[in-house]
């Protein structure tokens, strides 16, 4: 219980309250990933209070004894949300989604059903070429509704953070404007989703350019002006992370990390890794200090190594939508749990992958990597997080920490990895930092 409290609501009589992490850990690594904290006991019924003002948890366990000592302390309790026959867990933490673009790949969807590949399409200048210039051709009012759709949408399937990259725009102006579309979706005060923005600097090679005097440009011009306009205008200050693409036909180690450490330490570095071939991108992404390293198909085991070896290397982030719309082999989830990783989970969502929903997610990591449930919980709450940088504000329930959960309208909280396809109607209700925005 914490003690300066005035207003609360209390989320009561819930059958279950998963906080994932109870003693403050800020990502679980390994084997720590099978044991999030579940309270589930039978006869016992849970509660979760909230300060009002400052959208924080001050308190939450068995409803009688969160009952007691809020009384004991003299707090009000404003409103009650009563969470009969639901589970009380933390938001879903989207680690990777690229939501600012226009004009869907429907028709590339049936060319890969045919069995035409990624790069195939890349290098005819389809996929990520295609949506550059459909988004170019986009008005900003066209692009920001259409990211509030999408973030809606992540939001009733139970999403309460996400990492939002760029990366369409290719040019330092356009990807000025798409950054931009996503710091004043990060400011909105109703915006339903919490965000983390990430200038995707290097996504592909414009056409007609050499990969290796691309990155030499966004090293030495692009990212100085983002954080210029980041620090100076403060115009982009919720841009937090870097991003490349790290693929063979795109940006190799070296060119990549010369972006990212062209950025370095003022954003964090989250890097495309290893998706299509392996290209040293996991242990490229540890040497230069990033964060987070998605998708991971093909990492090496030395790539592994790296990011197991201690609290500070990168959340191994993985994407299934993308493993199996693509037909890659799945990346080696076991042996980097195994081997001490923090893994992370992400939908990957852009307009190769349109998944929004990360209890979808959560059941493919299980049935396509190999995650147990337990694992899957704690990759797409707490690590997802890590990834971010933001665990030590949300990710999991705990005095103190942000009150980002859903009510799941189930007996238990597997049911948001077992029914698959159905979060949207599981998830009966969504806080934000304290903010009731799905009610059903
Ligand atoms: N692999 C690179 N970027 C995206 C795909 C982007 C696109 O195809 O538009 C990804 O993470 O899967
Ligand atoms: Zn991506």
């Amino acid at each position: 219980m914490s003690s300066s409290t005035n207003s609360v609501t209390l989320v009561h009589s819930a059958s279950q309250l998963v906080q994932v992490v109870a003693d403050g850990r800020t990502r679980l690594r390994g084997s720590e990933m099978r044991h999030p904290v579940v309270h589930g006991e039978p006869g016992i019924n849970y509660a979760l209070a909230f300060d009002m003002a400052s959208g924080r948890i001050v308190d939450l366990g068995p409803t009688a004894a969160v009952e007691s000592r809020l009384q004991a302390s003299g707090c009000t309790v404003q409103t009650r949300v009563d969470a009969t026959d639901c589970v009380i867990m933390p938001g879903f933490v989207d680690a990777h989604t690229h939501p600012v673009w226009a004009g869907d790949r429907v028709h590339e969807f049936a060319m890969k059903l045919a069995g035409a590949t990624y790069m195939d399409i890349h290098a005819a200048g389809g996929g990520i070429h295609f949506t550059v210039r459909e988004t170019a051709r986009a008005t900003d009012r066209e692009l920001a509704d259409l990211l509030s759709s999408r973030l809606a949408s992540m939001s009733r399937h139970g999403t309460t953070l996400a990492e939002v990259k760029s990366g369409y725009g290719l040019t330092l102006d356009a990807e000025l404007r798409l950054l931009q579309l996503l710091c004043d979706a990060a400011a909105d005060p109703l915006c339903p989703v919490r965000l983390s923005v990430t200038y995707l600097a290097g996504h592909a090679v414009p056409p007609g350019r050499d990969s290796a005097e691309f990155a030499a440009e966004v090293a030495s011009e692009h990212v100085p002006r983002v954080l210029a306009e980041r620090k100076i205008s403060g115009r982009l200050s919720a841009v937090r992370q870097i991003d490349v693409f790290c693929e063979r036909g795109v940006l190799n180690a070296a060119e990549s990390a010369r972006i990212l450490e062209a950025a370095l330490p003022d954003l964090r570095g989250n890097v495309h890794a290893d998706e299509l071939s392996d290209q040293d991108g996991a242990a490229m992404a540890c040497r230069s200090g990033a964060a987070a390293a998605s998708h991971l198909e093909f990492v090496s085991e030395s790539g592994i190594s790296a990011m197991a070896s201690n609290d500070c290397s990168p959340v191994a982030v993985l994407l299934p939508t993308t493993a199996r719309l693509l037909h890659l082999p799945a990346p080696p989830a076991r042996r980097m749990i195994d081997s001490g990783c923090a893994v992370g989970l992400g939908s990957d969502f852009n307009p190769n992958a349109h998944c929004l929903s990360m209890p979808l997610i959560g059941h493919m990591a299980c049935v396509d990597f190999g995650l147990s449930m337990e694992e899957a919980l704690a990759a797409c709450t707490i690590n997802a997080a890590a990834a971010l940088g933001l665990s030590d504000q949300t990710g999991s329930l705990e005095v103190g920490k942000l009150a980002d959960f859903v009510l799941l309208r189930a007996p238990r909280w597997e049911h948001a990895f077992y029914q698959v396809g159905d979060s949207d109607s599981l998830v009966k209700l969504v806080c934000c930092g304290g903010r009731l925005v799905k009610k059903g």
